[in-house]
């Protein structure tokens, strides 16, 4: 059952938020959707799946990304969950890296958070099934985000390349199971045996990818943001793709930040890239 939270009208389309009880991660989970004008049973319009990042809820790239008007003129649902599970239950950190707001994507094997922290069965298995129960969808469905839902998007993508028909990411953490953020998240999530943690990276992914599943990405990363060094290390997915001929489309943009002004001024971009894979 869905708990309609808002809905709001805009671009001609509409924006609303559920509440539901989710099986995989045994809590509350709350989601956004966004549905372009006149879409209906008659009209079924594909879905782009947003994953955000650290800190964020269901609200952040709804409000701050400029989306809406872009997505009404393609066409293209928006659905945007939340970083992690949430609640009282739900075991957290005083930290903004790790626990509630920052899943990771991953379903995590170690207690105490194996049992609620299971993002990764939740976007690719429970939500999307959810959303094409509920909602006037068609079966075409693309994934995007930014920093650690960059990561989310292209690792969920690169191990269920016949679920997505394309991929993208702004700043995303493309290596975490080398920088801080992702080292402090798997080991708490997924213990010390990193074998475990290769199944969540892109570049080890990409490594051992074949061909034949091989899936348009595009990923786009500003030069001025401070986490770039440290923690996304674009470089390294730049590398992995070269070395595997992997089509991904690598933009640099000088003077652009980690923030939502950035995701701002390219999302009409990302949209119009999953467009031309969702109505293929
Ligand atoms: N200094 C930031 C670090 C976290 C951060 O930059 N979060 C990014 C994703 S990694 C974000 O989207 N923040 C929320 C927003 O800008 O709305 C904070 O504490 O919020």
């Amino acid at each position: 059952m869905l708990d309609n939270i808002s809905s709001t009208k805009v671009s001609g389309g509409w924006h609303k938020q559920y509440s539901h009880q989710a099986s995989s991660t045994h809590c509350a989970m709350r989601f956004a959707i966004f549905l372009p004008p006149d879409t209906n049973e008659n009209n079924k319009v594909p879905v782009l799946y947003w994953l955000s990042g650290l800190t964020c809820n269901d609200e952040n790239f709804m409000q701050k990304a400029g989306a809406f008007k872009k997505a009404a003129e393609l066409g293209i649902a928006i659905v945007a969950p939340d970083t992690s599970p949430r609640g009282d239950n739900v075991p957290d950190q005083d930290s903004y890296d790790f626990g509630q707001g920052a899943g990771f994507y991953v379903n995590a094997t170690q207690a105490p958070y194996n049992t609620h922290y299971n993002m990764y069965d939740y976007v690719v298995n429970e939500l999307p099934a959810i959303i094409s129960e509920h909602f006037p969808v068609n079966d075409k469905k693309a994934i995007a985000g930014h920093s650690m839902g960059g990561h989310g998007a292209l690792m969920i993508a690169l191990r269920n390349p016949k679920n997505y028909v394309s991929a993208s990411a702004f700043s995303p953490i493309v290596n975490p199971i080398n920088c801080p953020w992702g080292e402090k998240a798997f080991s708490h999530y997924l213990g010390d045996d990193k074998n475990t943690w290769a199944q969540y990276d892109s570049c080890e992914l990409i490594k051992h990818a074949s061909s034949a599943h091989y899936i348009p990405i595009r990923v786009d990363q500003g030069e001025a943001d401070n986490f770039l060094t440290e923690q996304l290390k674009t470089e390294n997915l730049f590398n992995v793709a070269s070395q595997k001929n992997y089509p991904i489309e690598i933009n640099i943009h000088p003077g652009y930040d980690h923030s939502y002004f950035f995701i701002s001024s390219f999302i009409d971009q990302h949209l119009q890239f999953h467009h031309q894979h969702l109505s293929a």
